[in-house]
């Protein structure tokens, strides 16, 4: 049985969320007559990349076995337990988040909903690391520096070149065709990544939200990653101990005439298994060899 509650400094230790600590009776009086609206964020579930514990990035990976059953029975039974409704759907244009789109809004009936599939909500691109193993990189070029490729705020991995295996099947990608030449990646930080992601939220996505449309949005973690450090304030340093785990629906709150952010930043998921999922996530995994 899924529950909900709030991000605490134990589970993610510096994030600190923007919750109501005490409040005077006027407040308190405004706080019951404002009107919220929630957003819903996922990362989508585990990809045959993801299994692989290969760097994926704008790599087209499909969802494995696994990943589409999370779709059904965390993201799908979490939005049902937590009685959530959707007037609109967003994904990147990845295979990887299409699909447990797909998958959730054939659980919750939701079929004839409106979706739109964006490439500002693809995964950062991860560069020349793309298509190798965590581990093998880590073997080779030290665990720092693959963490620090994988979770700080300003460091890019080493752009893409012609001799990667995966550079011709991204660059010809047909569902990356309407991307301008000039801002097609050949590599991403999360800092470069929020320069596409945000303005597409803000311009797009959160208008809706302050307007009283409920948003579900499937993603990836680096992209759940920036919509958390923007929404939620984090630090460009704090941001590297966030971890967004697959299929868990991750739930703001905010108020519709401030556009301000209301109560606790939740996960919909039982905190044993919320904890076990963002080590897995954080952690540089196995090799395949
Ligand atoms: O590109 C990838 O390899 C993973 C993230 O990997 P890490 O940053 O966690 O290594 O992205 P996603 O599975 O969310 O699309």
């Amino acid at each position: 049985m899924s529950k909900s509650f709030g991000i605490k400094s134990g589970i993610l230790h510096t994030y600190k969320t923007i919750g109501f600590k005490s409040v005077c009776p006027a407040a308190k009086a405004k706080q019951l007559n404002m009107k919220t609206n929630q957003l819903v964020i996922i990362r989508h579930g585990e990809s045959e990349w993801n299994k692989l514990n290969l760097f994926c990035g704008w790599h087209d990976a499909d969802l494995s076995e696994q990943g589409a059953k999370d779709a059904i029975n965390t993201s799908a039974v979490a939005l049902r337990e937590s009685n959530l409704k959707f007037d609109t759907a967003y994904s990147s244009a990845l295979i990887r988040a299409r699909q447990s789109l797909s998958i959730i809004l054939k659980e919750l009936n939701l079929c004839d909903l409106e979706v739109v599939s964006d490439w500002h909500l693809n995964e950062r691109h991860y560069g020349n690391l793309t298509g190798y193993n965590k581990r093998d990189m880590a073997d080779k070029y030290g665990e720092e520096q693959v963490q620090s490729w994988r979770r700080k705020y300003d460091v890019l991995p080493p752009p893409i070149t012609a001799d990667n295996p995966y550079y011709h099947s991204i660059r010809n990608n047909p569902s990356f065709k309407d991307i301008p030449p000039t801002e097609f990646p050949d590599t991403e930080s999360l800092k470069v990544l929020m320069q596409r992601v945000i303005p597409y939220f803000e311009n797009v996505i959160f208008k809706q939200v302050l307007g009283g449309r409920r948003v579900l949005i499937i993603a990836h973690g680096t992209v759940a990653r920036a919509l958390i450090k923007h929404i939620d304030k984090v630090s460009d340093e704090n941001i590297s101990t966030v971890n967004v785990p697959n299929s868990i629906p991750c739930v703001f709150e905010f108020n519709m005439e401030t556009g301000e952010k209301v109560g606790k930043t939740t996960f919909l998921a039982d905190e044993n298994f919320l904890n076990e999922q963002i080590q897995k996530t954080a952690s540089i995994g196995e090799s395949n060899k």
